[in-house]
């Protein structure tokens, strides 16, 4: 190759660096253009050195402002506070964030129209609309404010993948708070901030957190993930016997006022309450009066839940906030009564899926041992009022009922004439309800018109008249029969006219009462198959257990196979192996079954007479 040849090749390999789509970018340009011996150019040459100098003052900006930067941290010029989504004070900086109305720069936003999901709408659009959906900025990109002086910075971290049972996998986020301050009081004083706009908003509602299994590994105070907010239910519409809701309340005031004394007494500052009673009594409705009147939050817990075992149990308890409520709803449900675990006894169980009883409820996976270290446990005594609720009080462990973990028992009853009378009187307030007395049906028409008549009353009137009516609905409804439930889904059908509502009690009362006894009639009449077909089982195994050896019959416990068991034969003692043994068919009198069923409950070796 001679020289021309090498410097057009040369030439072209130069070129190349401005028609290839590599070489333009633009240091390999400039490189490229100053190697080039045969650049003639010296503008180009020019322009690209400017541009080098230009890209290398911009670096060594960067890598200034990093420096300083990093010397802000490292000089402790700055405060960085992270916040987990499913933490009460996440909500808490969430809703301070959108007060300051730091949303408006924000270009994402985070929606849904889950109930359950809300937290804090930001208020765009049409108001309707924000009553149906929450659009929480997402904060993607740090943004700077100012509040009280101070600059902060917010920025919500990537969402990172979380898992539960209820929710499957879902994306769980992170919100970092930064305040460029040496003072450590400037996050205290925000943060007290956020928590008393969160209690002022929140007032007018109680909010209601339910643990969830998701949690990053090592995140466990992200339990309480799901949260709704209930309007506060006034106190006066739960109607239970005279002066129960007001002890109640009493009690739990002051308690909260009363930590100081706990401490000095040294006992654990906390306080339980279970309320027993049937059905549809305003258990829960009580409790979620109280939140609301004291302006506790509710944690609320299943322990029929299958991930919820001993450890998460702990955990979880740990993880609720001072001053809360602890809920256990139906804690009866958590562990089965001695009949159900005899009836589970016999049920096979295979591999990891959850023992479930014979009427097909899942069993807990939380142990009494469990709840009671819970109970009991450092966790459980920061001011946190545990609350359960049960249906069948008998079927509770009295280590469960002894004070210090219970210290209020309250009892529910089916609705009395009083309840009934008052529950009446609050279903139709005067102010909204139109007697049919007050309306006059138009002559013409198959579908008869009602309409305003001339007798329209005042509200002291109506009141007078309802009054009158609640106390006759009330002589019509038999004490201790119907639970307050029952009798307002009753008014239910009669919203718009307590008059038929009084007309037709006497006929629900005794619709209801046929229905019920027909309900039950099924019930005896299933129980006693059931009973039947155990009876019959257990006499087929009792059949296989007797082993007749010699002239005398050896009941043994049910025991292995080839294991050995100690046997009385004709008064002698001796030994046997039921591998050996033969299963004898032997006809056992009723008397001597039920020696035997003795015998096997207290699992000893017995001597019976077969003669
Ligand atoms: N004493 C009451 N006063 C007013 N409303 C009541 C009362 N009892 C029940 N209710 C109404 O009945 C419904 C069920 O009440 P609630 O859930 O409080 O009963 P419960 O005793 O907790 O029932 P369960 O034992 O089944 O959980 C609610 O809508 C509630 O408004």
């Amino acid at each position: 190759m001679n020289q021309d040849e090498s410097a057009a090749g040369v030439d072209s390999w130069f070129n190349l660096a401005g028609t290839n789509p590599f070489s333009r970018i633009l240091g390999f340009t400039v490189l490229a253009s100053f190697l080039n011996p045969t650049n003639r150019d010296t503008s180009y040459i020019a322009s690209g050195g400017w541009m080098l100098i230009l890209g290398t003052l911009l670096e060594v900006g960067r890598r200034f402002c990093q420096w300083l930067y990093e010397r802000f941290d490292i000089f402790q010029y700055s405060l960085t506070a992270s916040f987990d989504e499913g933490d009460p004070a996440y909500e808490w900086i969430i809703l301070f964030l959108t007060d300051k109305k730091l949303w408006k720069r924000s270009r994402f936003f985070h929606v849904t129209a889950r109930t359950s999901a809300r937290k804090w709408g930001v208020k765009t659009g049409p108001p309707r609309m924000a009553e149906h959906v929450d659009c929480v900025p997402t904060y993607e990109a740090p943004q700077l404010f100012q509040w009280k002086g101070y600059w902060a910075e917010i920025k919500r971290d990537a969402p990172s993948l979380m898992f539960s049972e209820e929710k499957g996998s879902h994306w769980s986020r992170k919100i970092f708070l930064t305040i460029y301050s040496k003072d450590v009081n400037a996050l205290s004083a925000l943060l007290e901030d956020a928590r008393q706009l969160y209690l002022e908003v929140s007032q007018p509602n109680v909010i209601i957190r339910t643990a969830d299994k998701g949690g990053r590994m090592g995140y466990d105070e992200s339990m309480w993930l799901e949260s709704k907010a209930k309007p506060r239910r006034a106190l006066s519409s739960i109607i239970l016997q005279e002066g129960v809701m007001q002890s109640i309340l009493e009690d739990a005031r002051e308690f909260i006022d009363s930590e100081e004394w706990y401490t000095l007494a040294g006992i654990p500052y906390r306080r339980g309450y279970l309320l027993h009673g049937p059905p549809g009594t305003g258990k829960s409705s009580t409790i979620y009066g109280i939140a609301g009147e004291l302006g506790l939050e509710i944690y609320s817990l299943s322990l029929a839940s299958q991930y919820v075992d001993d450890s998460f149990l702990q955990r979880s308890v740990s993880a609720i906030p001072k001053q809360a409520i602890f809920l256990i709803e139906d804690i009866d449900c958590a562990f089965p009564s001695r009949e159900e675990l005899n009836e589970m006894d016999e049920m096979p169980h295979y591999g990891p899926f959850p023992r479930k009883t014979k009427s097909g409820r899942p069993m807990s996976q939380v142990t009494l041992s469990g709840l009671l270290n819970v109970l009991d446990g450092v966790g459980s005594d920061e001011g946190k009022i545990f609350f359960a609720t049960t249906n069948y009080v008998e079927n509770l462990d009295p280590a469960l009922l002894r004070p210090g973990r219970i210290d209020r028992k309250i009892q529910y009853y089916l609705a009395t004439k009083t309840q009934a009378e008052a529950l009446f009187i609050k279903f139709y307030p005067a102010s909204l309800t139109t007697l049919s007395s007050e309306l006059s049906a138009s002559p013409s028409g198959p579908n008869v018109v009602l309409e305003k008549s001339p007798m329209v009353m005042n509200i002291s009137e109506r009141q007078a008249a309802l009054v009158e009516l609640a106390k006759e609905f009330a002589s019509h409804v038999p004490e201790h029969e119907f639970s307050t439930a029952e009798l307002q889904g009753y008014l239910l059908m009669w919203k718009k006219s307590p008059e038929s509502a009084v007309s037709g009690v006497s006929e629900w009362v005794e619709v209801e009462r046929k229905e019920r006894k027909e309900r039950l009639e099924r019930e005896e009449e299933r129980k006693q198959q059931l009973k039947e077909k155990r009876e019959a089982q257990e006499a087929e195994r009792l059949q296989g257990s007797l082993t007749r050896i010699g002239g005398t019959v050896v009941i043994a416990p049910p025991v292995a196979d080839d294991a050995s068991v100690s046997t009385v034969v004709n008064g002698e003692h001796a030994t046997g192996n039921t591998a050996n043994a033969s299963p004898a068919s032997t006809e056992a009198s009723t008397a001597t079954e039920q020696t035997i069923s003795a015998a096997r409950d207290s699992s000893t070796t017995l001597q019976v007479s077969a003669s």
